[in-house]
């Protein structure tokens, strides 16, 4: 993956791709679906050759019927069954002319319904696996990406695919089949009329590649502003607290508006080139219908112009005004065919950069199962750094960490960490704020990799172990949990499935969360709200917690994860983890230090280099920066050396200035 490192563009830069993407996303998703694309091609060629033949009929009749110039004579009809008089020819035409029309709207029918099942089931199934394929991505993928332009991707550029299937393609099969038909039928009449007809055709291919030229690079803005835009009204829902809070609305709106005039402009622009082309196109075809008419018409009168020999009887001459008719009206829609597909590639360019962006985290094809845990933890000389984006580093004049692989990365999080947990024991990982802490137990579950060194579960590295298996082993409470729209039930479920309510409610007492949930107006079956907005912290976080212990991992990690609850409910859910924590390893990190007192070592992280280790009481002897930190949270301010507000000082200005860029 290449990302940008502003973010401003990631979709873009993540789902370029070489311009046939187009084609074969259809092909690929086109593959079980042939038959509904055979139906609606033969259908689509049916009823054009049946529209060849109301004009014919109507030349016939004139001549025959009403001048008696030349025979009734059809193609597949002998001449027994035609009808000698005028009125029966008269009715005969008539008849024809019924059939012909109601096989042309059945056939039309059949087309439109073997298209549409071919793009609907093409659209189905492209959304669901881009879905999917976004959903494997990497943690640092969606660090990069804007959701809404993400569901941009999913949703309009999906559908504009979708679009141009339906009647994009199948206009350009009748575009070809009349092209072909209706030519070879008027050089049949006339090849020198159809000449002068046919002039046409290479002055309106010469205007249209111009077009496509124009509005292709238009296209592909558009859709990117399209993104940009979506991106800015989910960032905004999202965040209406804050907007709120912060009294930001009308800057919110000045926003939006910016981006939706940067849409209206890209917007804009390709319709100023898209609606002077239709009429030039028109001008070109009418043009050419004028031609032709004025030829026909001398002919009729005077007989062939010179240098032209033949003849031409005023019903061959009507067929013929017919079926140019057919021919360059048509001809003049092919703009309108090749607008479509100009949209739909530059969706598909941006679909197919999702269905195939690199992927970092990936399992290895032997990857090992794992089938019994004993839950040992092994951090050897870990060192990582988020991914910074293509260019990142080269402005900003900071020490900065290049990876393995090549790419770029922002200062190292990280730096030589090493550690172990033996089976059932617990860690504790203190330290400043932007120290690293979350970072680290994220290595754990793979949500990233390191970009040096290992992080072994029982002795494997885990990028060698199936990750299902080891997301499975490893329960992991976040900092932030993350509620999903549902019951509290299916919250507390989400990962367990096949669990009882039995199970439930008893993960939810072990969380302290039994008594809150059922004083909910509908207990454990209350809907939660969007990112469980219906809840306090507090109560997201025992339903988190809950939803660990139901799961029964190996091992455990815990990011604060009962920062957001009281004192008293602290008291309430430490009892139940203590005997959770037990038996199992357990990663803990914790701003209130009275919260991992008790675990068999602790961890003190500053600036992603654990800086002290041991237990408790060993680093309060030690006198350094976690005992000053015990003194802090004691209350003891008075007692801490002065240095210590000067480093603290220094800390805070290097993570402030790591964040702003
Ligand atoms: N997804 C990310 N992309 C880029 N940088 C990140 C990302 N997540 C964290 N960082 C940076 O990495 C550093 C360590 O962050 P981390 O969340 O691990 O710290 P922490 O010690 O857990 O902090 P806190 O105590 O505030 O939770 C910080 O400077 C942070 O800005």
């Amino acid at each position: 993956m290449v990302a940008d490192v502003s973010g401003t563009d990631s979709v873009e830069t993540t789902l370029r791709s070489d311009g046939t993407s187009m084609w074969r996303l259809y092909a690929e998703y086109g593959r079980d679906n042939v038959a509904n694309a055979v139906l609606g091609a033969v259908m689509t060629l049916l009823s054009r050759f049946v529209g060849l033949a109301p004009p014919l009929l109507l030349g016939l009749a004139i001549d025959a019927a009403l001048l008696r110039t030349r025979p009734f004579s059809l193609p597949f009809v002998s001449e027994a069954s035609v009808p000698t008089t005028p009125a029966g020819l008269v009715w005969l035409t008539v008849s024809l002319l019924v059939a012909a029309t109601l096989v042309g709207a059945g056939a039309s029918w059949l087309q439109n319904y073997g298209w549409n099942q071919f793009a609907q089931n093409i659209q189905h199934a492209l959304r669901v696996d881009a879905y999917e394929r976004l959903q494997l991505q990497d943690r640092a993928f969606f660090d990069q990406s804007r959701t809404g332009e993400l569901l941009s991707v999913l949703n309009n550029d999906v559908n504009q695919l979708e679009s141009f299937l339906t009647d994009g393609v199948s206009s350009m099969l009748r575009l070809v089949a009349l092209v072909l038909g209706v030519g070879v039928v008027l050089a049949a009449l006339n090849v020198w009329l159809a000449l002068v007809t046919m002039a046409a055709v290479p002055v309106l291919a010469v205007f249209t590649l111009l077009f496509v030229r124009r509005v292709q690079p238009k296209y592909a803005r558009m859709r990117r502003r399209v993104g940009e835009l979506n991106a800015r009204l989910e960032n905004n829902v999202g965040g209406i607290e804050v907007i709120k809070t912060e009294h930001a609305e009308s800057y919110e709106v000045g926003r939006v508006r910016e981006a939706s005039r940067a849409y209206y402009d890209a917007n804009w622009d390709a319709i100023r080139t898209r609606i002077t082309f239709f009429p030039g196109l028109a001008v070109i075809s009418g043009l050419s219908f004028a031609a032709t008419f004025a030829v026909g018409a001398f002919w009729v009168l005077n007989g062939p112009p010179t240098p032209l020999s033949g003849t031409l009887s005023p019903g061959e001459f009507v067929t013929f005004m017919l079926y140019t008719q057919q021919f360059i009206w048509p001809l003049a829609q092919f703009g309108q065919i090749v607008n479509n597909y100009q949209r739909a590639k530059a969706s598909s360019e941006r679909v197919y950069g999702v269905l195939r962006s690199e992927r970092t985290v990936t399992e290895r094809p032997d990857a090992l199962t794992l089938s019994e845990v004993a839950g040992r933890v092994d951090y050897e000389d870990v060192t990582f750094g988020y991914d910074g984006g293509e260019d990142a580093g080269a402005d900003v004049g900071t020490e900065w960490h290049d990876a393995t692989d090549g790419r770029t990365r922002s200062p190292a999080v990280l730096r030589d960490v090493s550690f172990s947990a033996a089976p059932g024991h617990t860690v504790g990982v203190v330290g400043p704020t932007g120290s690293g802490k979350s970072t680290l137990v994220k290595l754990l579950v793979r949500l990233y990799d390191p970009d040096e060194g290992t992080v072994r579960l029982d002795g494997h590295d885990v990028r060698d172990l199936s990750l299902s298996d080891l997301r499975r082993a490893v329960g992991y409470v976040s900092q932030e949990p993350f509620l999903f729209y549902g019951t509290v039930r299916e919250n507390v479920a989400y990962g367990t499935f096949d669990a009882t309510d039995e199970d439930v409610e008893t993960a939810a007492r072990r969380a302290a969360a039994h008594e809150f949930i059922e004083n909910l107006p509908d207990g454990y079956d209350t809907l939660v709200g969007e990112r469980g907005v219906k809840l306090s912290g507090g109560q997201r976080q025992r339903i988190a917690l809950a939803r660990t212990f139901l799961k029964d991992p190996d091992v455990l990690v815990l990011d604060e994860a009962t920062s957001h609850v009281d004192t008293e409910t602290e008291a309430i859910i430490r009892r139940s983890l203590d005997r959770f924590a037990a038996d199992r390893t357990t990663v803990a990190i914790a701003h209130r230090l009275s919260t991992v007192k008790d675990a068999d070592e602790i961890l003190v992280l500053d600036g992603g280099r654990i800086v002290e280790r041991g237990t408790h009481e060993e680093l309060l002897v030690e006198d350094g920066l976690y005992a000053n930190l015990w003194r802090v949270q004691a209350g003891d301010i008075d007692d801490l050396p002065e240095s210590f507000f000067e480093e603290a000082i220094a800390r805070r200005a290097t993570v402030e200035s790591d964040r702003s860029e």
